[in-house]
């Protein structure tokens, strides 16, 4: 499959856009009531800092949208702005926020119904407009769409399509590309769909096993029992990992992506001579900035001596659960939360602990002053983190009083 020639093809297609409609103007109020607050504004020209009675919020210096989701939801509006009686289909959800996504059901975009466990294209008729999400879709997903004669708007974010591009040029020369990620994030299963041979590795410790496959062997059967979800069909490890070349899924944790990148370039110079390590192995910087500046922003914030941290995003966030990680390395008490209706009534919150269901504490907000570290993923809108500030400010001056 010329995965390449296809995408050349579908960019001077009439019936694709990926550069929205020249309607930023038009849709920014509403973008701006739905999503913006004035309040992280105030936070923003004050320090990422905010004191009220006995709260005091201290805010990450990186949070909330990054400009690719930004850019996605604008794109999102403005289509339905563009096309206001046409039908509008989205592949998945937009970005991992239910508040966007809510919105744009409002908006009648509808979401591609599952059958069978599977998403039932046959609902999308010729001419019906489809977006294609921030992660972007399968090139098989993208061909379907495009032999149907649907009007596409991919609102891919560039940093995503940066990673094809890695992808394309590990195909081109051979190399099987080694994706960190999670195999079934809308992401990674668009990345990994630009691929001749591809390995999802969710892991420094998954990464440890694949290297030492490389380097001593080991049982064929056992290794396709763990990967057999996350990689290329007729993947054969005795085969496939001869040479090999590095992307990732852009959220996670930037740290560990660069350990897994050295590990396997080690691992490449300790199987074939230093000389060679160009034939067997490829390393392109795939972080993007977003992700990096929030990851950063947390660290600094996680040194402060905090009381307690809320991590605000949606649940299936994978950039949002990178930041809860980090406060728990750090030992920091911490509610990963994705709206302010999980606070209350009362004195309670339903949160997410890392790889738990939800669970309900009661009693969470401490007595006394306190100080509480707040972030949120590059999916969050700031609206929504300024409701749980203000929730929090309401159940403290409660608190107080009685
Ligand atoms: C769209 C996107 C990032 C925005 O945050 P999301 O929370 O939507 O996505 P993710 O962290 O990957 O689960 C892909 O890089
Ligand atoms: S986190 Fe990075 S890759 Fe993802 S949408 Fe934002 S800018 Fe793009």
């Amino acid at each position: 499959m010329d995965t390449k020639a296809f995408k050349r093809a579908l960019n001077s297609s009439e019936q694709y856009y990926r550069k929205g409609f020249g309607r930023e103007t038009e849709v920014a109020p509403v973008l701006q009531s739905e999503y913006q607050s004035n309040l992280i504004q105030q936070l923003r020209e004050n320090n990422f800092t905010l004191q009220r009675g006995e709260v005091t919020i201290r805010l990450a210096e990186a949070f909330g949208f990054c400009w690719g989701v930004e850019r996605a939801v604008a794109m999102a509006y403005e289509t339905r702005q563009h096309f206001p009686s046409d039908r509008i289909w989205i592949t998945n959800e937009i970005i991992h926020n239910p508040s966007v996504n809510s919105n744009l059901r409002d908006m009648q975009v509808e979401f591609i119904p599952m059958k069978d466990k599977q998403k039932d294209f046959s609902v999308v008729g010729k001419g019906d407009v489809v977006i294609l999400p921030a992660f972007g879709a399968s090139f098989q997903e993208m061909q379907l769409l495009n032999e149907k004669g649907c009007t596409i708007v991919d609102t891919t974010c560039p940093w995503v399509s940066k990673v094809w591009n890695t992808v394309e040029k590990h195909k081109k020369g051979n190399y099987t590309s080694i994706i960190h990620g999670k195999y079934n994030h809308e992401e990674t299963i668009a990345t990994s769909s630009f691929a001749n041979k591809y390995l999802v590795v969710l892991n420094l410790a998954e990464a440890e096993y694949v290297c030492n496959y490389i380097l001593k062997g080991g049982k064929r059967d056992e290794f396709m029992a763990k990967f057999h979800k996350a990689c290329s069909a007729g993947f054969n490890p005795d085969t496939d990992l001869e040479r090999i070349g590095i992307a990732n899924q852009t959220t996670m944790l930037k740290g560990e992506t660069e350990q897994i990148g050295k590990l396997f370039e080690r691992t490449m110079m300790r199987k074939y001579r230093p000389g060679q390590l160009n034939q067997h192995f490829l390393s392109f910087n795939t972080i993007c900035d977003a992700t990096q500046e929030r990851q950063d922003a947390m660290f600094k914030l996680v040194d402060e001596k905090l009381d307690l941290m809320i991590v605000i995003g949606g649940f299936n966030s994978s950039n949002t659960t990178h930041l809860q990680e980090i406060a728990i390395e750090q030992d920091i008490l911490s509610y990963h939360i994705d709206s302010a209706e999980r606070i209350g009534p009362g004195n309670r919150i339903q949160h997410k602990p890392l790889h738990r269901d939800l669970e309900v504490v009661e009693n969470w907000l401490p007595q006394g002053s306190i100080a509480i570290g707040i972030t949120s993923g590059a999916s969050t809108p700031d609206k929504v983190v300024a409701d749980v500030l203000e929730k929090i400010f309401e159940l403290k001056a409660a608190t107080v009083v009685t």
